[in-house]
């Protein structure tokens, strides 16, 4: 008994040796645990959300309002075929904005490349054309909008009606019920599809309340906004208006 107590490994003072491989095992295991600590604290770090994807159709200025808000200048810009990243810093807080081409066959391929970075997303819209394009803008927002990423992460949406200078461009408000009206169509489209060839939705297709008109309201807790933008400079002097993007980037950090 007298022995036990000399070469507990806890007992501080004379008892406590070095070499002893009770110790050696202790010290090695606190090492491994520290260690598997950092590691996993590195990779939440490296993996956290906190990218916001500029997604729409090509053309709505993703771009164009991507230069604004990380370089704050107007450029000339062309279609894109691969990603823009760069981080926003305000106060003590930092996104990461992604600017995702809108061409077709390369919106979705980069969609999944960094959905699972998400922290949001802002959905850009052409103003101008977004009554004749009605179809194409709703039914790619009907896609993003049904992507389990989306829906299980509660991923805020911002709907950006880009382009209010000019004089053709149609508000937050008549965009919204368009919108409302479109997704309503393709709800009912894609249910009956799905019946019809007796397929399962990999993905939460129905979106909104059943027996309802469809309604962004009911998507909580997916929460879409709407705000009103023009990404170009009125006068060069004067800064872009995208107020109500900054607004809502700074609540969803
Ligand atoms: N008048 C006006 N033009 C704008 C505005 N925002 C963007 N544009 C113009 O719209 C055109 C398309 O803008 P982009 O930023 O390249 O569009 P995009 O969405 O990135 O297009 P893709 O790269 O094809 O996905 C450019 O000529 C822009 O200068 C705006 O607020 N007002």
């Amino acid at each position: 008994m007298e022995n036990a107590k000399n070469t507990s490994p806890f007992k501080l003072g004379h008892s406590l040796n070095i070499g002893d491989p009770q110790v050696i095992g202790i010290v090695i295991a606190i090492f491994t645990v520290l260690i598997t600590i950092g590691f996993f604290l590195w990779r939440y770090k490296k993996t956290a959300r906190k990218a916001v994807l500029l997604m729409g159709l090509s053309d709505a200025g993703k771009t164009l309002i991507y230069t604004q808000l990380l370089h704050h200048k107007f450029v000339r810009t062309h279609t894109s075929v691969k990603e823009n990243s760069g981080e926003y810093a305000f106060g003590k807080g930092l996104l990461r904005i992604i600017d995702i081409p809108g061409h077709e066959r390369l919106r979705a391929k980069f969609f999944d490349e960094y959905k699972h970075a998400a922290k949001g997303i802002v959905y850009i819209v052409d103003s101008v054309t977004v009554q004749k394009d009605i179809r194409d803008v709703a039914e790619f927002l009907y896609t993003l909008l049904s992507d389990l990423v989306v829906a299980n992460h509660s991923l805020p949406f911002l709907i950006l009606c880009n382009k209010q200078d000019q004089t053709m461009a149609k508000g937050c408000s008549v965009i919204k019920s368009l919108l409302e009206k479109e997704m309503n169509v393709l709800r009912t489209t894609k249910s009956s599809q799905l019946e019809s060839t007796n397929e399962t939705a990999n993905n939460n297709t129905f979106l909104g309340k059943k027996e309802k008109e469809f309604e962004f309201a009911h998507l909580l807790p997916v929460k879409v906004d709407f705000v009103e933008s023009t990404a170009v400079q009125r006068d060069p002097e004067e800064p872009a208006e995208l107020d109500g993007l900054k607004k809502w980037l700074l609540q969803i950090a």
